[in-house]
């Protein structure tokens, strides 16, 4: 019998966020816009890595904050504005720009399958406010100017089409055609937000419209929700679940509710006793940087460090990519995205459909880390930042047989003590962590 929840939050308390979300692991984000026109942002910091101040958004290094790095009036982007498009430019004058003649939804989700990712969220509407759905509330929409296409709904389609879940991503509290002024401090991100019952119910209906028309597995708010829209919120999720049963919310609605937490870089907190998902682009930006090389990008062993690190925390990992204007997935990072979906071929089996183990990461002395995932009675071990060659280590309290997932890892293991010493003999093939199996480990 499907559950029912009637618009209060004691019916969303009961909640509970769905199988799928726990087994799934690996998303692929995409922030994709009118800002994938300029693609241009200073190549500075993490968020998180520095103080969310004037310095940082005066050099935001997120391509997607173009229309705010150039209304602060000073820094890298401004000075490009001025020098690339001139003083006179507008940011809505992108819009006839934006042409997406290459892009193929269908190859999009045909390379994301291939990259193991079991979800995909879709940015519909960022800060900036240009919506890439047709919208009754706004005529600023993808179907009405520039590209003249549902590039969300083509995308929903062709990911559904390959097996996949598909979420969106919402700019809930910002919207910068409803509210001007520069954000040069953290707080000016709620205290410069659009104050106006218009534009709640305006943020509240475009929510609608995209859960009925689309029915998103995973409705990803950013940043927060309209204060004068909090009291309608209980009455949208409770609309989101009651149509779409296997919905999913994350926690950027002002702290009033959430099924996961999110990190995002290095800003954010986790615990592994709550169900959360890491977010970050390859590199310091969501949206596509055209000045940021392959160098300045996440190496593919980093990136299956961080989805092994995350997944053994009771985390998911959603891994941005910032498509060209043109609709053009980035060489670097498709390459990238085709080697992590290699990696996980061979050890999928220790990520996906997994859950925390009771067994906490650690560090052995010789600085390689162990990570831990279990599937019902089985226990994986995933050791990385491993050195070149040779190496041993202990797993400690397990006993009993141990498997490599990749036959190209060649090994010894023995009982030790309480533990196992696995000695690794040779790994050069494999790229990134070494997963095992301890059937009945757990
Ligand atoms: C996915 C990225 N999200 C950014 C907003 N992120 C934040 O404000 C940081 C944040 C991390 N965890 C949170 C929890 C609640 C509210 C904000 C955050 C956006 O500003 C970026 O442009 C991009 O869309």
């Amino acid at each position: 019998m499907k559950k029912q929840y009637n618009g209060t939050w004691e019916s969303l308390n009961s909640h509970e966020v769905p199988a799928w979300y726990h087994d799934c692991k690996f998303g692929i984000f995409i922030h994709w816009g009118l800002y994938s026109v300029p693609a241009y942002a200073p190549i500075t910091w993490q968020l998180g890595e520095v103080p969310i101040d004037e310095n940082w958004y005066a050099n935001n290094p997120y391509a997607e904050w173009y229309f705010n790095s150039v209304n602060v009036g000073r820094g890298p982007t401004y000075e490009h504005h001025i020098k690339t498009y001139g003083i006179d430019f507008k940011y809505e004058d992108f819009v006839s720009m934006w042409k997406v003649d290459n892009y193929k939804p269908d190859k999009w989700a045909e390379l994301f399958r291939k990259a193991g990712a079991a979800y995909v969220v879709m940015v519909t509407k960022h800060h900036d406010g240009f919506c890439l759905f047709p919208s009754k509330y706004t005529d600023y929409n993808a179907m009405k100017k520039g590209p003249k296409r549902d590039l969300v709904g083509d995308l929903t389609n062709a990911v559904r089409a390959q097996g996949m879940k598909m979420g969106l991503y919402y700019s809930g509290i910002l919207d910068w055609r409803f509210a001007h002024d520069p954000i040069i401090e953290q707080n000016d991100n709620f205290n410069k937000a659009c104050p106006t019952y218009e534009y709640a119910d305006y943020a509240y209906n475009q929510s609608c419209e995209l859960i009925d028309n689309y029915k998103p597995s995973v409705f990803w708010n950013d940043i927060g929700w309209p204060k004068q829209g909090e009291q309608n919120l209980p009455y949208l999720l409770s609309h989101y679940y009651n149509n779409v049963e296997e919905g999913v919310v994350n926690d950027r609605f002002n702290g009033l509710y959430h099924d996961f937490r999110t990190m995002e870089y290095k800003y954010g907190e986790s615990n592994r006793m709550e169900k959360w998902e890491m977010n970050r682009g390859m590199g310091l930006s969501f949206g596509y940087n055209a000045i940021e090389e392959d160098d300045k990008i996440m190496s593919v062993e980093d990136t299956i460090s961080l989805l092994v690190s995350t997944v053994s925390n009771n985390g998911n990992l959603l891994l941005n990519i910032g498509p060209k204007a043109d609709g053009t997935i980035p060489k670097e990072q498709e390459k990238r995205l085709l080697s992590i979906g290699q990696w996980l071929a061979v050890n999928g089996e220790a990520i996906y459909g997994t859950r925390c183990s009771k067994r906490e990461s650690a560090i052995d002395e010789s600085g390689v880390q162990i990570h831990y995932t279990k599937k019902k009675k089985d226990l994986y071990v995933m050791l990385d930042k491993v050195p070149q060659g040779a190496f041993e280590v202990v797993i400690p309290d397990l006993s009993g047989e141990i498997r490599a997932l990749d036959d190209k890892i060649f090994y010894d293991f023995e009982a030790f003590g309480t533990g196992v010493k696995i000695k690794i003999h040779s790994h050069q093939t494999s790229i990134g962590s070494i997963a095992f199996k301890v059937p009945g480990g757990e």
